[in-house]
């Protein structure tokens, strides 16, 4: 290989890796893996709607939109609270907080999603899907942010419902009725889950959150208070995951979802119990991560228990078997 072959492989190499970094930076930016559980919850809200098969091009601009629409929502986020993002020991290696990205660009790349998110919802889905995806992203990226987050500890209450809207975006986008009882009770399982999900980080956090001045509830009321408001959401969440199974008669679902949401209970439980040292901070750690695991299979094990229970193919299969039995009996008197 010549000098000159050599330079130009090692410019382009650095150069992949300086795109790397930027797109990466740029995935940090729009918190894209938080905006891919919430598209998950939507691709289930959109695979349960009936008639889903048929509104296969909605269901996935659904999708795009909500993941475009998250991402704009999590940028906004982190253009507002630069300071907030510098002194926390989780969030302070941010592109925007280290300056590697310019507001500007931040800017920049928040509108061109939110404008393509609202470009492909228009184009392809409706006005409900569109409507509840701005709900979604103003109630995060704004009122969450801007006026819940600094001003009271029950701001993930609240602000918890804009990231609960993707399985009604799903569902909608999909061709369901947006009055349906299915998708509102994922998007009131969603809502009873997030502060269960969060309050654990936050004791972690509580330190950072204090020296912030952000009222997350283990600063404002303690972390025996914000214990046994866990323990409260995980019984609530556990009790609302059960509401899908009136709508959806799901039995593998409904045994799934009261041994899952048994098992969260029993974690927060165990947090409550625990002496406050690094040993709690670090199980809150867990619990915090297994939040996230118990989200994914409830919704998961809705799927496969709507197309394997007796509503779906188990039942499809019955007929075909059913069907296939009577053509025998059939030929078998006939002959
Ligand atoms: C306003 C409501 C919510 C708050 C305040 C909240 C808070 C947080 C925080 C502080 C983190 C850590 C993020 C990080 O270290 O970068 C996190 C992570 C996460 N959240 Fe939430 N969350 C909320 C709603 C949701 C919703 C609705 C979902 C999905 C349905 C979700 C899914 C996740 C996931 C998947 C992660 C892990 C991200 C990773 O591994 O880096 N969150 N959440
Ligand atoms: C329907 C739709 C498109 C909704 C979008 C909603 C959305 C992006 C929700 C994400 C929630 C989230 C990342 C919270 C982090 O809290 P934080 O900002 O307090 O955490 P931080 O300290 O890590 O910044």
């Amino acid at each position: 290989m010549t000098a000159k072959a050599v330079k130009g492989s090692v410019a382009s190499a650095a150069g992949g890796s300086v795109a790397m970094a930027v797109v990466r930076d740029l995935l940090v930016l729009a918190k894209a893996r938080v905006v891919s559980l919430l598209v998950f919850t939507g691709a289930v809200g959109a695979v349960l709607a009936p008639g889903f098969s048929q509104h296969l091009l909605g269901a996935g601009a659904g999708l795009l939109g909500i993941a475009l629409a998250g991402g704009a929502g999590g940028v906004i986020n982190q253009l507002i609270e630069p300071s907030l993002d510098q002194h926390m020991r989780r969030t302070r290696q941010r592109p925007l907080a280290v300056g590697r990205i310019s507001r500007p660009r931040a800017v920049m790349f928040a509108a061109a999603l939110f404008t393509a998110s609202v470009l492909v919802l228009l184009l392809e889905t409706n006005l409900w899907t569109l409507g509840f995806t701005l709900i979604g992203t103003l109630g995060y990226g704004v009122i969450y942010t801007v006026y819940l987050k600094p001003n009271t500890p029950w701001n993930i209450v609240w602000g918890g419902i804009g990231g609960a809207l993707p399985p009604i975006i799903g569902w909608t986008a999909a061709g369901g009725a947006p009055d349906a009882l299915l998708p509102w009770s994922l998007v009131a399982l969603v809502s009873v889950w997030t502060p269960a999900h969060f309050w654990p980080l936050a004791i972690c956090c509580r330190e950072d959150y204090a020296k912030a001045c952000i009222p997350m509830l283990p600063v404002t009321h303690g972390v025996d208070r914000t214990r046994r408001e866990i323990v409260k959401y995980a019984i609530a969440t556990l009790v609302v995951s059960l509401i899908p199974v009136i709508a959806n008669g799901n039995a593998l679902y409904a045994v799934a979802a009261a041994g899952l949401g048994l098992y969260y209970l029993g974690m927060t439980l165990k947090l409550r119990r625990m002496p406050v040292d690094d040993g709690m901070d670090r199980y809150a750690r867990r619990v915090f991560q297994v939040s996230i695991s118990y989200l994914f299979a409830l919704f998961t094990l809705l799927v496969i228990g709507h197309y394997m229970g007796p509503s779906g193919i188990i039942r499809e299969a019955g007929t075909v078997v059913r069907a296939f039995g009577h053509h025998i009996l059939g030929q078998i008197s006939r002959a």
